[in-house]
């Protein structure tokens, strides 16, 4: 079986309390972005993780695709499988690649094997291997709120979008960033913020990260104001960075952009 698991952006980000887990809660909109990995899943002889594209940090066994096999094994009589990434979305990148390929591959392990697990118990699999992986079982626009693995449906629709994202070849740990952000009350009700129209997002729908991380990485605030130069209606960091997205709506393909050339850079329709 093969899937394509997409990334996603975040719509704002308030980073609002410290939890007793050691976690905080949060409130977002989050929006899948159709910037793909390739996996393929499929029955063996025996157990193998194949990799290509981006080199992903850490052992195979810590791959959260393996991960994801692991923990469905832990309760279902799997057989062996061989599984394949291609990884194509950058890392550390807060586009949640990562979290994608492993909730991709409990929605293939379960469809593959007949397993009969509906969405809420895919997605409580997907909440132990990641705050970000639930989202990505149902993969459709939802106000996030507490570890950002609880859900409000949203009627957002952003299909059609053109949209620009550049990673500037920065991995910012996504535990880095929470340790630098500063805990706030939302200032915005973010469900209301994105219901005005596109032009009001620059003042209340806007991401914590980004006062947390720009004085370290000056970079992200020269791309948010290069996208802005380029015509775009709203542009972020998405999530705990690196990425930051630019939205041009009414055009059928983002602008060029003048960003160094080392960049990674997605142009397409949300
Ligand atoms: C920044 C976002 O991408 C926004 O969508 C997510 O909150 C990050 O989610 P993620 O990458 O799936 O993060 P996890 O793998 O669950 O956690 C990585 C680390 O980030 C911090 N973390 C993460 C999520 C959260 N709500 N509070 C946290 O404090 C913790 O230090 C944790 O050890
Ligand atoms: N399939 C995978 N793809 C990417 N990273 C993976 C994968 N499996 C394990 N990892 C580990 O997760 C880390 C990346 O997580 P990190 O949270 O920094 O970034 P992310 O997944 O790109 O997105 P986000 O910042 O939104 O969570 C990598 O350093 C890597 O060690």
């Amino acid at each position: 079986m093969l899937v394509f698991p997409n990334a996603k952006l975040n719509l704002g980000l308030y980073v609002t309390a410290q939890r007793p887990d050691g976690f905080r809660n949060l409130e977002s909109v989050f929006v899948p972005l159709p910037w793909c990995d390739a996996l393929e899943v499929l029955p063996a002889a025996e157990n193998a993780l194949t990799l290509t594209g981006i080199p992903i940090p850490g052992a195979a066994a810590t791959n959260l695709c393996w991960r994801a096999y692991e923990l469905l094994k832990t309760d279902f009589d799997l057989p062996p499988v061989h599984m394949h990434l291609h990884k194509v979305v950058p890392i550390g990148a807060g586009l949640g690649g990562g979290s994608a390929d492993a909730a991709f591959a409990l929605r293939a392990l379960n469809e593959l094997f007949s397993l009969g697990l509906r969405d809420p118990q895919l997605q409580q699999y997907a909440r132990r291997l990641g705050s970000d992986c639930a989202f990505f079982i149902e993969n459709k626009p939802v106000f996030a709120y507490e570890k950002g693995d609880v859900f409000e449906p949203l009627a957002l629709d952003l299909t059609g979008v053109a949209c620009k994202v550049v990673y500037p070849n920065l991995h910012i740990s996504t535990a880095e960033a929470y340790a630098r952000v500063a805990l706030r009350t939302p200032r915005h009700e973010l469900r209301l913020s994105v219901a005005q129209p596109m032009a009001t997002w620059h003042t209340t729908v806007t991401n914590d990260f980004e006062d947390a991380l720009t004085p370290h990485y000056p970079v992200l605030a020269e791309i948010k104001q290069a996208l802005y130069a380029a015509g775009a209606t709203y542009a972020s960091l998405s999530g705990s960075g690196s990425a930051v997205y630019g939205l041009f709506p009414g055009l059928a393909a983002p602008p060029a952009l003048g960003v160094g050339h080392d960049y990674l850079v997605w142009d397409g329709l949300l």
